[in-house]
């Protein structure tokens, strides 16, 4: 079976987790023999950035280590046994910014990235040669190989005054706390969906909308021009999985970005918010709300089961459950 899957970075690595597991495959790492089933992920690169001139890809990378054994669980994103001597150095320097730290083991892959992406080679080359050392065991594909980055129009937190900044920045720096008044896809008007990405679509079984953020992670691959018509026309059945829980965020800060684009932070509001692919322009065939959640969904099939990602043997589970969705609507 072909799946797709769309993904932000920490709730969407550990769903990928799940997605495996619930095909037979190691959640961790590539399986010994070849597999009948294929998957590919369609990564957010609006969290991306340049720091200290270095091209840094937190979804992507967030990705690869979760899914290469890489990563440290404990906080979800980053390498483990990382150390921080590059950010004691820079902090020495007194070089701004110093709100995000890039630990030592993870500047190696800003490195190898950001050597490659000068060098000429894509974006998507690039992830591919870095997951050839961590064997992922999913074809990771950035949505697009164009510049696309979200930034925050906000109110300065000194000043007062309106200005707008890298999503980076209100996200990591200011907690998300300053109301974000609109989320800008800059460079989205510039960008298109890579063939890989295309090809994938077209190509699919099945294609998952990941609990992750609607906002930011999954809002912004829909903002690239010509992502949305070909997630419509896949004659593949689209399926999502609903990242609030109990009218809260599973994890993150999803209900600031929620708020900042008018939308409640519901199952139902974010079921809605993405809408029927057969009766609007919308995304969703199916749409998996958790046990006890109520949503209607015009022109969606909904159904309640446990939603939360506690370990992989439950999004597996979870994953298990949005393929029985999608195959009631064949
Ligand atoms: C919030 C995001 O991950 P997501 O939950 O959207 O997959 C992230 O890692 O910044």
């Amino acid at each position: 079976m072909k799946v797709v899957v769309l993904v932000g970075g920490v709730g969407g690595a550990r769903f990928l987790l799940g997605v495996k597991a619930a095909l037979g495959l190691p959640a961790v790492g590539e399986p010994a023999e070849p597999s009948e089933h294929e998957i590919t992920a369609v990564v957010n690169v609006g969290d991306d950035v340049w720091m200290h001139g270095l091209r840094v890809c937190p979804d992507l990378d967030t990705c690869m280590y979760t899914l290469g054994g890489g990563v440290d669980s404990a906080k979800g994103w980053g390498r483990v046994d990382e150390t921080w001597s590059v950010k004691e150095e820079l902090a020495a320097y007194g070089v701004e910014p110093s709100w995000f730290g890039l630990g030592d083991r993870d500047i190696a892959t800003h490195l190898v990235r950001s050597r490659m992406l000068r060098a000429g080679y894509s974006l998507t080359a690039v992830t591919e040669a870095l997951c050839d050392r961590w064997k992922p065991g999913v074809r990771l594909l950035p949505v697009t190989d164009e510049r696309l980055e979200t930034h925050v129009a906000i109110d300065d937190p000194d000043s007062g005054d309106p200005r707008a900044v890298h999503f980076q920045e209100w996200w990591v720096r200011h907690r998300a706390e300053p109301t974000a008044h609109a989320f800008v896809p800059v460079g989205a008007s510039e960008a298109k969906p890579t063939p890989a990405v295309l090809d994938a679509l077209e190509q699919a079984d099945v294609v998952l909308v990941a609990p992750s953020n609607p906002v930011v992670s999954i809002g912004t691959l829909l903002a690239v021009p010509g992502f949305r018509d070909a997630l419509r026309a896949t004659s593949a059945p689209v399926v999502g999985l609903s990242p609030i829980v109990g009218g809260r965020p599973l994890r993150g800060m999803a209900d600031a970005c929620l708020a900042g684009i008018g939308v409640d932070s519901t199952a139902e509001a974010v079921g809605r918010h993405y809408g029927s692919r057969r009766d609007s322009d919308g995304i969703l065939d199916g749409w998996l709300v958790h046990t006890g959640d109520r949503a209607e969904v015009p022109g969606v099939r909904v159904r309640a089961v446990p939603l939360l990602m506690s370990d992989v043997d439950a999004t597996a589970a979870m994953a298990r459950a949005a393929f029985d969705l999608a195959r009631e609507g064949r």
